[in-house]
């Protein structure tokens, strides 16, 4: 809807009864910031790649990880709607999202979103923006030119929603890793929102946990984020990220409560295989992690 209020000619992919929602009803933004309605017709529609007839600048990966390796295979396999200066973007939590791409794509083609803004899709076709708390960040992880991110951030931000190209991408991806693999699954598992775990004394000592943890692995990796040690980023976790955030039930939660997978590989599982790689241990998000398997486990057996 915002590229689209932005003079962008979109066209959306979907292989669900999303498709025929956004035919017969356009797509909608409401939530906080502006509300966007474009009417049926003006969003195009495709249910499989070849039925595209024109080739796009931007490639935008907005599924759930888990369906990013069918998404690259099937861009490789359909070349043609990609034009020659066109660029992938995902637009996803996570970190090595991109990895998957690069099997088939060039590093200058691959590039990132980062984004601390709330949605929850009211309809197949309308999204509405929930929570904020800083601009859609884009860039390439790679130093590839990243003013051809310049017009894409432009028309997001001009629609309403912050945004603005940056040169440090990776720093910003690993900022809201570490916000995500904190507070994501715990809230999941004990069934509570941003604001509720910071009340509590116990998953504050958790929380603590991971994110110590997780600093032991960005710097077993030469990784960096924007605050250089633990204690900083606590300072801006529980004094600005969670008080902006607060009432925000995790996406891991959502995924739960739909009875569906959560991206919890690419989020705590990133950092286990990490840490495991530069043979560290990192027992609070081995635990997590298995938590949230068994949840899932659970809830697709009763299925
Ligand atoms: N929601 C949020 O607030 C935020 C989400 N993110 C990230 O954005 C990503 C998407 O999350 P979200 O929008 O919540 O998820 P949703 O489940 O709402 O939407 C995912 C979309 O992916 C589509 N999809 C599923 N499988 C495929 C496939 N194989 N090929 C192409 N499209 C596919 C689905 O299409 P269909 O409708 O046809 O089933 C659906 O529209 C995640 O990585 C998430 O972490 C990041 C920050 C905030
Ligand atoms: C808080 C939010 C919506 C920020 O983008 C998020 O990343 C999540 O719920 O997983």
């Amino acid at each position: 809807a915002s590229l689209s209020e932005e003079g962008m000619d979109v066209t959306v992919y979907s292989k669900s009864h999303t498709a025929d929602c956004i035919e017969e009803n356009g797509v909608k933004r409401c939530g906080i910031f502006k509300e966007i309605s474009v009417p049926a017709g003006k969003v195009k529609v495709i249910r499989n790649y070849g039925e595209a007839c024109q080739a796009y600048d931007y490639i935008i990966i907005s599924a759930k990880t888990m369906a990013d390796e069918e998404i690259a295979k099937s861009l490789d396999n359909n070349r043609n709607i990609i034009a020659p200066e066109g660029k992938i973007v995902i637009f996803q939590n996570g970190w090595g999202n991109d990895e998957v791409f690069l099997k088939y794509f060039d590093k200058n083609e691959v590039y990132n979103a980062r984004i601390i803004t709330g949605f929850e899709r009211v309809t197949p076709e309308n999204s509405k923006v929930t929570v904020h708390t800083a601009p859609i960040l884009l860039g390439s992880l790679y130093g590839a030119d990243n003013s051809c991110m310049e017009p894409l951030a432009a028309a997001i931000n001009n629609s309403g929603i912050p945004s603005e190209v940056s040169a440090d991408i990776g720093k910003a991806l690993w900022a809201k890793m570490l916000f995500n693999t904190t507070l994501n699954p715990l809230g999941a598992i004990l069934n509570s929102s941003y604001g509720e775990l910071s009340e509590s004394e116990s998953a504050c000592d958790i929380m603590n946990q991971l994110i110590d943890e997780t600093y032991s692995v960005l710097l077993a990796e030469h990784l960096e984020t924007f605050w250089s040690t633990p204690e900083e980023y606590r300072k801006v976790f529980y004094e600005k990220l969670v008080p902006d955030t607060y009432k925000h039930r995790s996406s891991t939660l959502q995924d739960i409560e739909k009875g569906q997978k959560t991206e919890i590989d690419t989020l705590n599982g990133c950092i286990i295989s990490l840490a495991r790689r530069n043979g560290i241990d990192v027992p609070g998000h081995r635990m997590i992690y298995k938590l949230i398997k068994s949840i899932e486990e659970k809830m697709l057996t009763s299925k």
